[in-house]
């Protein structure tokens, strides 16, 4: 389900999950995660990144796999496109609901070692790989490069918690220039 800006929701058959706006700098709290994510990443100016989102999934509700990176010209006119995003697991309570990088190539030799992290079954195939939705870690990666071209490896999939599961994240996502906020009336 996906919430307009006017109050309305409308249900969208690629994404079932909610997802809420945080209003920018909303309380010291929301600013503090702004600025920590800004400096990560260099000390990139809080203006560039778009207001937090939080994303909820019931079970079987997903997020299928699709670019952040925007292809629409039109959604890059305030702000330019998505240079980065963080994805950060704030709560799940089953062993499912991953975000699967479904263009990334699962090697077993160099990904054993993070099994903590990834998960590392029958079902890992040889492409794909799938970060457990831990409460308390991020993930961040790159969406273009340095030449402003978009990486067609970002493709990612929200996958469904199982039973009795359910998953909420945040995401960060940082664009190339500022972002202006229209004020709410
Ligand atoms: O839920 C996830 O694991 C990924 C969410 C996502 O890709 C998004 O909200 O753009
Ligand atoms: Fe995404």
């Amino acid at each position: 389900m996906v919430f307009e800006e006017n109050g309305t929701h409308s249900i969208n058959e690629y994404r079932t999950s909610s997802s809420a706006e945080i209003k920018r700098h909303q309380t010291p709290i929301v600013k503090c995660i702004e600025q920590r994510f800004a400096q990560f990443q260099g000390d990139v100016d809080i203006e560039c990144l778009e207001q937090l989102q939080v994303v909820k999934y019931k079970v079987d509700q997903q997020y299928k796999p699709h670019y952040d990176w925007f292809v629409e010209p039109k959604l890059m006119i305030n702000g330019g496109q998505r240079v980065t995003t963080f994805f950060t697991y704030l709560q799940a309570n089953c062993s499912m609901g991953e975000t699967e990088f479904l263009a990334i190539p699962f090697n077993k030799s160099l990904h054993e070692q993070f099994c903590d992290i990834l998960v590392c079954d029958e079902k890992s195939t040889e492409l794909g790989i799938r970060f457990r939705p831990l409460p308390g870690n991020s993930i961040f990666w790159y969406n273009m490069n340095e030449y402003g071209e978009v990486d067609y490896l970002t493709f990612h999939a929200g996958r469904p918690p199982g039973k009795n599961g359910h998953k909420i994240g945040l995401n960060t996502w940082t664009r190339l220039n500022k972002v202006f906020i229209r004020p709410k009336k």
